[in-house]
Formats: structure tokens, C-alpha cells, sequence
């Protein structure tokens, strides 16, 4: 049938095709959509050691969503020995960022391999580029590419003190080359100086629930449940 359809298209003049595609893309942009779905994406955003990982495993075990950490997924591009390693896991260990285009292609293959239409994307936009180029996100739709935008629903903040996300990191032991001490006062200090403003920004639009994030972690969840219980 759909073999039919595109055999189909193809007697049809080109600039019809090509503008009836546009159309429904653009349609899909002014929507949020992706393939033909609306997408929610939601960010999650806070200080090293706030508790985002661990809060949004609780999120999906509750809620109908997936997960992505662009943090997990530049520490899995590491670990794939791809050609960027190198360079990704000496920023990592700076407590730096690493360049947009790389972190934002990791987002647009899981995005795309998920297949879902809800995401919770933990760790990003860390800054103002991030942010900026997210913002003009390049996704193959409909046989072409085309220049979509996805904004977000809302950015959930959780919001700590920097002594306990220090106490927390020392404590993690989970083998991260960025839990040390030296580190993670680089973090903490790129935390305040980049990723904070993209926090400022979506305040200044009304987008951001903030959510008390030094208290016990099953408390925390029952703020967030009561964010994702509300959504529509
Ligand atoms: N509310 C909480 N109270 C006490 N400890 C917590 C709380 N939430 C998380 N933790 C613990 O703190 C550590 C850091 O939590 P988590 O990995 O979720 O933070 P994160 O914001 O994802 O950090 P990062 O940005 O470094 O990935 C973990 O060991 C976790 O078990
Ligand atoms: N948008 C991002 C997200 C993360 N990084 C780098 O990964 C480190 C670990 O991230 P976590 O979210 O797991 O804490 C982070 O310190 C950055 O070096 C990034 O560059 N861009
Ligand atoms: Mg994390």
C-alpha cells in the first residue's frame, strides 16, 4: 500500500510534491511534531549532584516517558571508542563543556531511535549554546531535511545548596572520572557561570518549575510526581 503511494507520488509534478512535503513539515514544526507525533520534551536541569539522574529514574518508572542524559550518552560515546573519545572525555574530566554540535547529534539519534513522542532530557541545554543550536535542531523527515524546532514544555530545576551536591558527588562512588574534588568545584563554577543564565532565560518565559531539591530524595519525587500528574 504504502509501496503503492510513493509509486504513485512520483507521476505527480515535482513542485507539488515538493510543496505538499513543506506544508505538512511546517505544520509539524508550528506543532512540535516529529514523523507525524507530538513531541513533549521536557528539561532537566540543576547543579552537579542535584539529583536529576536520580529523579528522573523515578519519572520513568512512573510516568510514560524516556530518559536521556546527555551526560550518559557523551560518557557511552567514550566508551564506543569513536573518534571523539579523546576529546570528549578530557572535557568531562575539566569539568568543561563540550561543543553543542557533538552532544546535540547524540540527542537527535536517541530522539530518533526512541520512537516515543516523550522524552526527559536531563543535563541540557548546559548553556547558551547548547540551548541556541537545540533550538534549530535538524531532524530527517519526510524523505528531506529540514530545519525543525523543538522547544521544550516546561524545564523542571532542581534547585541545591552547593554544599550538599558537594557532599553528594564525594559520595556517588560510581566511577566517574569527573567525582573528585577538583573537578567538581570546576563543574560547580560552570554550573553558576553558564548554566544558571539558561535557567534565567526560561524563567524569564514562565517555563520553569523549581523544585526544592535539598530535601531527602523520595520527597523530591513527591514535588516532581505532582508536576507530572498535573501535565496535561
Ligand atoms: N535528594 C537526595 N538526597 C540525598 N542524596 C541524593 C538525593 N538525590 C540524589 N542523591 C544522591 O546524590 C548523588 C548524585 O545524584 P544524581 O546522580 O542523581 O545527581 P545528578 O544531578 O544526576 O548529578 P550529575 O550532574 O553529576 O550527573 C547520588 O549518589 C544519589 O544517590
Ligand atoms: N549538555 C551537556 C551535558 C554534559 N556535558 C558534559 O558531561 C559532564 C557530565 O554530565 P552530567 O549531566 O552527567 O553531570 C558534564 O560535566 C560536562 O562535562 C556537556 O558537555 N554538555
Ligand atoms: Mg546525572
Amino acid at each position: 500500500m504504502r509501496g503503492g503511494l510513493v509509486a504513485s507520488a512520483r507521476l505527480l509534478p515535482r513542485p507539488l510534491v515538493r510543496w505538499f512535503l513543506q506544508r505538512r513539515a511546517q505544520q509539524d514544526i508550528n506543532e512540535n511534531m516529529l514523523g507525524g507525533k507530538k513531541v513533549k520534551i521536557i528539561f532537566v536541569l540543576g547543579g552537579p549532584g542535584s539529583g536529576k539522574g536520580t529523579q528522573c529514574s523515578n519519572i520513568v518508572e512512573h510516568f510514560d516517558f524516556i530518559h536521556l542524559s546527555a551526560g550518559e550518552l557523551l560518557r557511552a560515546e567514550i566508551n564506543s571508542g569513536s573518534e571523539n573519545g579523546t576529546m570528549i572525555d578530557t572535557i568531562i574530566t575539566e569539568g568543561k563543556i563540550v561543543p553543542s554540535e557533538i552532544t546535540i547529534k547524540l540527542l537527535q539519534e536517541a530522539i530518533i531511535k526512541g520512537g516515543n513522542d516523550k522524552y526527559i532530557i536531563d543535563g541540557f541545554p548546559r548553556n547558551e549554546e547548547n540551548r541556541v543550536v537545540f533550538e534549530s535542531v535538524t531532524l530527517v523527515t519526510y524523505f528531506q531535511l529540514l530545519e525543525i524546532s523543538i522547544s521544550p514544555e516546561f524545564v523542571l530545576f532542581f534547585d541545591c545548596s552547593e554544599e550538599e551536591m558537594e557532599r553528594r558527588l564525594l559520595g556517588r562512588n560510581q566511577g566517574r572520572s569527573d567525582d573528585n574534588i577538583e573537578t567538581i568545584r570546576k563543574r560547580l563554577k560552570v554550573f553558576v557561570e553558564s548554566s544558571l543564565p539558561v535557567i534565567e532565560y526560561y524563567e524569564s518565559k514562565g517555563m520553569v518549575k523549581k523544585i526544592d531539591a535539598t530535601k531527602p530524595a523520595p520527597e523530591v519525587f513527591e514535588d516532581v510526581k505532582a508536576i507530572f500528574t498535573h501535565m496535561a
